[in-house]
């Protein structure tokens, strides 16, 4: 019920418009009523006591009936079809936004291929199986109750005995459930594996090329699919169970109807219009019932999805930047300086920083350096507020804790090493996220100063060339100066540069290291590099060894560092 009412929240903005449905389908349902009893009157009181016009009229009536059925069910499926996407748009941007919500550790965590197939499988699986059970459901059960009403008026005995088959369908159906839950649950879980495959496969192409892996990569997708397979054909076996015993059941009812109405009518206690009425009531009965058993398959489906959607937004929260949100209540416009004042981090009981104390000034370039794993991004995730330290203070000024800053984002740009381009031209990469989209002669500048003018203008379409999200058609080089120019564009108060100029030569990065301190001389840049020569540019440098800060290059103390001049 919990899980039901956390996804009903998506139908409430729809609640008019499911309402219009329902009556829609109740007129339907009830049209649905009209035919057999029209057939009863035919044979029982026209063919033998009426004439031809009274028949022609009759008929006329039945073909309005349907006439008003067909419009209602037009106005359904368009409604129907334009509410279900609208629901699966709004469930995907809930998702979407929690997710990018969440803090790093959890993408650290989650494969995307299991988010995407989340999103994509998922969310697909609870608005069609929940949607439109719920009103396929509502319609079967108007036309169960309208069927078993005229069932009771046309002959009570009889009606009484055929009915005892839907207790026995529910009942079935019910003993079905958690099998079938479960095979459907086994399904999704490897279709997620096997969106994971493709992601993998296709993100590490090169990969699979250089180590020549084709055949590995055919065997890991085979065994895949021998498992879905596998699963996909035990539960087949088990819905064809189930619906084949509701068929037989369904098959049965009217013969015994037939059965027990033949005697009836020998007897003079039955008309053979009531009976002939009275088949096609059942016939029409045992649909929606045997629907409304697979409605029930289709809940099951819809309560997996759920609860999958469920435990995936469940996230055990460590550092978490989201919990500091509520705390969140200045804005800033200014600040001189960044302090971290004896700050240490923890992933889990791991220690990663240690009594770290560090000073960023305004107008000043700040290098970070130390070996691979010493806790260089660590500081920049710390930084950027991405986590939270679990002891000591980030401090703005010496009194703004960092964590109560909500505008902080606005104040920074960061670049990281491996570069993040999105499928959007040039000049949507270089203005992403900005709110204002900024003047070309802004854009221009930021291109230039990040070294980048010259290569744009040899592409055919400038500006306006369409970069694919791993940037093909561009070096390495080419794709971190694009988001050096972002950074630029952006034009913040903190700069962080992390490892993004490794693919570009001595010469060219220093270029741009100057061009960067020359349009933007109060920012603090930060740069974590492995480079002598470009740690040899800043005003400070910190050197980091197992979470500790070992030594620090100040403007004071330039002399003692000469080897990395
Ligand atoms: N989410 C995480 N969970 C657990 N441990 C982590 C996590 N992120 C980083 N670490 C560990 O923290 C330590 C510091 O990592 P960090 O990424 O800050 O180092 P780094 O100096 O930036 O390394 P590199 O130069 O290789 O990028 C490493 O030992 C790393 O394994």
């Amino acid at each position: 019920m919990e899980l039901i009412r956390q996804f009903y929240k998506y139908l409430q903005p729809h609640r008019s418009g499911l309402l219009l449905v329902f009556l829609l389908l109740g007129v339907s349902s009830a049209g649905s009523l009209v035919s057999p009893y029209v057939l009863k009157i035919i044979i029982d009181d026209i063919l033998p006591h009426g004439s031809f016009s009274d028949l022609i009229v009759v008929l006329g009536v039945l073909v309005g009936v349907y006439l008003i059925r067909i419009a209602c069910t037009f106005v359904t499926d368009v409604w129907y079809t334009k509410m279900g996407q609208q629901i699966i748009a709004a469930i995907q941007a809930d998702i979407n936004r929690q997710v990018l919500h969440k803090p790093l550790s959890f993408f650290k965590k989650t494969k995307a291929g299991d988010m995407t197939f989340l999103l994509m499988n998922d969310v697909g699986v609870i608005q069609s199986s929940l949607f439109s059970v719920l009103l396929k459901c509502a319609s079967d059960l108007l036309t169960l109750a309208g069927i078993v009403a005229m069932l009771l008026i046309l002959d009570f005995r009889l009606a009484s005995i055929s009915l005892v088959i839907v207790p026995l369908l529910l009942v079935i159906s019910k003993r079905f459930t958690p099998v079938l839950q479960n095979s459907f649950r086994r399904i999704q879980e490897v279709q997620e594996r096997l969106n994971t495959y493709f992601l993998e496969v296709f993100r590490n192409h090169r990969v699979v090329k250089s180590y020549n892996s084709y055949v590995f990569e055919a065997g890991r997708l085979q065994s895949l699919h021998g498992e879905i397979l596998d699963k996909t054909v035990k539960n087949a076996m088990l819905t064809a169970a189930n619906s084949n015993v509701i068929t037989f059941l369904v098959a049965v009812g009217p013969v015994i109807v037939l059965m027990f109405g033949g005697y009836r009518i020998f007897y003079g206690a039955m008309t053979v219009g009531s009976l002939v009425a009275f088949v096609q009531y059942l016939n029409r009965l045992y649909a929606p019932a045997m629907s409304l058993a697979n409605t029930y398959n289709g809940v099951n489906k819809a309560l997996v999805s759920m609860q999958r959607i469920a435990d995936f937004m469940e996230y055990d929260v460590t550092h978490d930047a989201a919990g500091h949100t509520l705390a969140c209540k200045s804005v800033i416009t200014h600040f001189n300086r960044i302090s971290f004042r004896d700050v240490s981090l923890k992933y889990g009981d791991r220690s990663v920083l240690q009594h770290v104390d560090l000073q960023f000034n305004r107008g000043e370039m700040v290098g970070l350096s130390g070996p691979s794993g010493s806790g260089k991004s660590s500081i920049v995730n710390l930084l950027c507020g991405f986590l939270q330290p679990d002891d000591g203070l980030i401090l703005l000024d010496d009194r703004l804790p960092l964590h109560q800053v909500s505008n902080w984002a606005d104040h920074l740009g960061l670049v990281e090493k491996c570069d993040q381009l999105f499928h959007v031209s040039l000049a949507e990469n270089i203005r992403y996220g900005q709110r204002e989209s900024g003047s070309a002669a802004r854009l221009m500048k930021a291109t230039r100063d990040a070294e980048f003018f010259e290569v744009m203008n040899q592409m055919p379409e400038g500006l306006n060339t369409l970069v694919s999200e791993t940037g093909s058609g561009l070096s390495d080089g080419q794709r971190q100066r694009i988001s050096i120019a972002r950074a630029l564009h952006k034009d913040t108060a903190v700069m962080i540069i992390d490892e993004s100029t490794s693919s570009l030569d001595l010469a060219l990065e220093r270029r741009i290291i100057l061009n960067i301190r020359q349009s933007q001389p109060d920012a603090i840049l930060i740069m974590i590099s492995h480079r002598p020569a470009s740690l040899a540019l800043c005003d400070r440098v910190y050197f980091i060894e197992d979470g500790y800060i070992v030594r620090e290059k100040t403007p004071d103390n330039q002399h003692e560092f000469s080897f990395i001049s």
